[in-house]
């Protein structure tokens, strides 16, 4: 329940999220792999630590893990405003995050209200999605053609993406704007295409530390980065103004595409 971080999810028996073998679950610092929750701030921050207070924060388990009837494993969890993200940041909110498992697929969720009578608030939202994947060289990304993006390695310069599909081979860290609402991944675990679908969330970062930012970080592997792809949903170019007595709502789904279907009716035809 520290920062809410997904850390496992299972398809087929098989994991498709990273996590760093030096992850540290103690508590102090964000899980380094899984999906964190930033919230409030993307990035460096005057008043906390860098990507907000959300990841390092306990938050409450709402309902706990429960099947519904028509199958799906539905859990709940909450954040409101307490003493140490109010040392931070002086706003009251409530978080709802709401998690749903199916067969193929994981759904987030999230609301985010603003009780406060008089003040408008100002934040950043992204789910730091780690997606788990044998060769980070292998990956296409579909979606980004023709998007503006912020590059994070060339001094935060824009561009636009020219490519049909984005792959990545060196060290990556973009923020690309008014992305569409859906990606396809190829190559994640067995070979097999991830769908990103989401709402509400405007920009897509893609993130790969490569060789050497691999080195700087103490808790990711010197070999681990061929083995991960970040592709995160969030609305961090712009921030999501709040005014008071209103919430904001954003989702994500994650969804595994099989292709058997498709093959099985190719051996037919042939
Ligand atoms: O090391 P962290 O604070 O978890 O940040 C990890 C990464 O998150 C995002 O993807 C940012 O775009 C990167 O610039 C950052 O390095």
């Amino acid at each position: 329940m520290c920062g809410a971080t997904v850390v496992s999810w299972r398809v087929n028996n098989q994991e498709q999220l990273f996590v760093s073998k030096l992850a540290s679950f103690d508590g102090k610092k964000a899980i380094r792999g899984g999906i964190p929750f930033v919230f409030p701030q993307f990035g460096p921050w005057s008043f906390g630590a860098q990507h907000g207070f959300a990841r390092i924060t306990r938050w409450n388990l709402e309902r706990p893990p429960e099947r519904l009837h028509n199958g799906d494993v539905e859990a709940i969890f909450s954040l409101m405003d307490n003493e140490f993200t109010r040392s931070m940041w002086n706003y009251q909110f409530r978080i709802t995050y709401r998690l749903i498992l199916r067969e193929k697929e994981l759904h987030f969720h999230i609301g985010v209200y603003n009780p406060s009578k008089e003040l408008t608030m100002t934040f950043n939202l992204l789910l730091h999605t780690y997606l788990k994947v044998p060769d980070v060289r292998r990956c296409q990304i579909t979606g980004l053609h023709g998007c503006t993006f912020m590059d994070k390695t060339r001094n935060d310069a824009m561009y636009q993406e020219g490519r049909e599909v984005v792959t990545v081979n060196e060290w990556t860290d973009r923020i690309y704007q008014h992305t569409p609402q859906e990606h396809i991944i190829t190559n994640v675990v067995s070979g097999r295409k991830m769908r990103i679908h989401k709402y509400n969330f405007p920009d897509t970062v893609i993130w790969n530390p490569w060789i050497d930012k691999a080195r700087e970080i103490g808790d990711f592997g010197d070999d681990e980065f061929p083995n991960m792809l970040c592709v995160e949903a969030g609305h961090v170019s712009s921030p999501v103004i709040l005014l008071p007595g209103t919430a904001f709502e954003a989702s994500q789904i994650l969804q595994i595409i099989i292709e058997g279907n498709v093959s099985r009716k190719t051996k037919r035809n042939r």
